[in-house]
């Protein structure tokens, strides 16, 4: 079995003590990794300020080799927050109101792939497989074939792939369309994000679709596919069965005193739809006073990418406007909205999941979006709560038992609100069941075994 190299902007590292790692994709990768013997390459987090950086820290654990590089502040703010998170971002989320175009950011962006792969070079052998991920690194097949490197390189982006008419309003979607090419297999999350990147393919003259998921575009024929990523189903249902005894998890059932309880959890970020499902909240109130006092809506929201400006200024939007909701419509006893700007750990996200009779995941735009399946997983199967879920969510095209919206439209989700809320048993087991038989069979692991067997066939 050939050695696997994964690369990704961001690298989880062990948890100290052994103790299993921060999200269901590190435990796939680790495992992955494990297995085959490899090596996960990718930026620290950190930024070594106007100096170069250091050579790169590799550190082993087990069968792996973590290898990190700093970045200069310069590379952060172009590569990062620029391009990354003010350009790709805005645009694979179809929002081209964003996106800011900068000369300097878009070379940024390619400058940081050239760096990258230069530190990545020395430590790849010649049969090595290369697994790339997401929407930072598109060019970085491109660079490792302008050095000489013929290994099989796959590339997975954890975001969706806009249409045409969207995507070409980049200036420069040429040399990410081109940057996809170099890689062996490009896989996406959904038949659709698949079907938006062959259509423009075509549509806009740059390849050809041979049939069988193969393409051809600047000289070079690849695969692409599609490979929904799952959770590591199992251990989060253990986790929540678990989790009724954490004391966090018990005061929070205290503490709403037998309302109904209705959970959004999100990083704080615009593609989440957090302030029109405050609206919808708010809506579901005021058109069903028999709930006043009898539910709460808890969203935890722990604060992303701050430095960029459009995050920036969300963190104020959205904690006016739960300020506002709860002025006006709460009571001396009764706050409706609860909301939390910090992380909280999955163990006892776990727990508050099960406690809440909604999950209530309605972004406007999300390539998969793991909270709807943890929710799923974490629910009492004698009990189980009801998924509201945004049909513009890559996991609405996998969990057909969630009760499906449209965030943009208020109105509709304030009453899939009510409908779940006062859903039969039967029919929440029913629904429950469905799609809890979906994500144990297609796990995170599954979705790593799916992906590396297609990049080496
Ligand atoms: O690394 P950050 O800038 O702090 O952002 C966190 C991650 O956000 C994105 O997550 C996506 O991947 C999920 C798993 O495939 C998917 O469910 C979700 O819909 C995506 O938004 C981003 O793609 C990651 O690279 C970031 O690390
Ligand atoms: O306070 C929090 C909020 C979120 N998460 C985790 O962050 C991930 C979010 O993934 P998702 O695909 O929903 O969205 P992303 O943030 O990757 O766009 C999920 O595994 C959540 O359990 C967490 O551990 N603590």
């Amino acid at each position: 079995m050939s050695r696997l190299v994964v690369v990704s902007n961001r690298v989880t590292l062990p948890a100290k003590g052994g103790a299993a790692p921060a999200g269901g994709l590190a435990v796939a990768l680790q495992a992955a990794l494990q297995e085959r013997g490899g090596i996960w390459m990718g930026w620290s987090g950190k930024s070594s300020g106007s100096r170069e950086p250091e050579p790169l820290a590799q550190q082993q654990h087990g069968n792996i080799t973590y290898a990190l590089t700093d970045l200069t502040k310069t590379d952060v703010e172009e590569y990062y927050e620029g391009f990354a998170n003010r350009v790709l971002w805005p645009i694979c989320h179809y929002r081209l109101d964003l996106a800011e175009y900068g000369r300097k950011e878009m070379a940024g962006y390619f400058r940081v792939n050239r760096f990258l792969a230069h530190r990545l070079a020395p430590l790849l052998q010649e049969d090595d497989v290369i697994w790339v991920h997401d929407y930072h690194l598109i060019p970085l097949a491109a660079e490792l074939r302008q050095m000489g490197f013929k290994n099989k390189i796959g590339f997975f982006l954890h975001i969706p792939w806009p249409p045409a008419d969207v995507l070409f309003t980049m200036p420069v979607h040429e040399e990410i369309m081109r940057g996809l090419s170099h890689y062996d297999l490009v896989g996406f999350q959904t038949d659709h994000d698949l079907s938006n990147f062959g259509g423009g393919l075509v549509r806009e003259g740059i390849g050809e679709a041979l049939g069988d998921g193969r393409f051809t575009s600047y000289g070079r024929t690849f695969r692409g596919g599609y490979y929904g990523i799952g959770i590591e189903t199992a251990v989060f249902a253990d986790f929540a069965r678990k989790a009724a005894s954490n004391i966090m998890v018990r005061k929070a059932r205290q503490s709403i005193e037998g309302r109904d309880l209705i959970i959004g959890v999100d990083r704080l970020d615009y593609s989440k739809g957090i302030t029109q499902r405050i609206d919808a909240f708010e809506q579901f109130v005021k058109a069903n006073p028999g709930y006043h006092n009898k539910v709460t809506y808890l969203q935890i929201t722990p604060k992303s990418r701050s430095e960029v400006p459009e995050y920036e200024a969300m963190q104020r939007t959205v904690a006016e406007q739960a300020g506002r909701v709860n002025g006006a419509m709460g009571t001396v006893d009764w706050v409706p909205i609860r909301y939390i700007n910090r992380s909280i750990g999955r163990p006892v996200l776990a727990g508050l999941y099960r406690l809440a009779k909604i999950g209530l995941v309605t972004p406007l735009r999300d390539g998969m979006n793991l909270v709807a399946k943890e929710y799923v997983a974490a629910q009492d199967p004698e009990d189980p709560g009801v998924l509201v879920l945004s049909r513009f969510a890559g996991a609405a095209r996998e969990l057909r038992g969630a009760l499906l919206v449209n965030p943009y439209d208020i109105e509709g989700t304030a009453n899939a609100i009510a409908r779940g809320l006062s859903m039969s048993l039967e029919e929440r087991q029913e629904r429950w069941r469905g799609m809890m038989d979906h994500l144990l069979e297609r796990d995170v692991m599954r979705w790593c075994d799916d992906f590396l067997k297609d990049l080496q066939a």
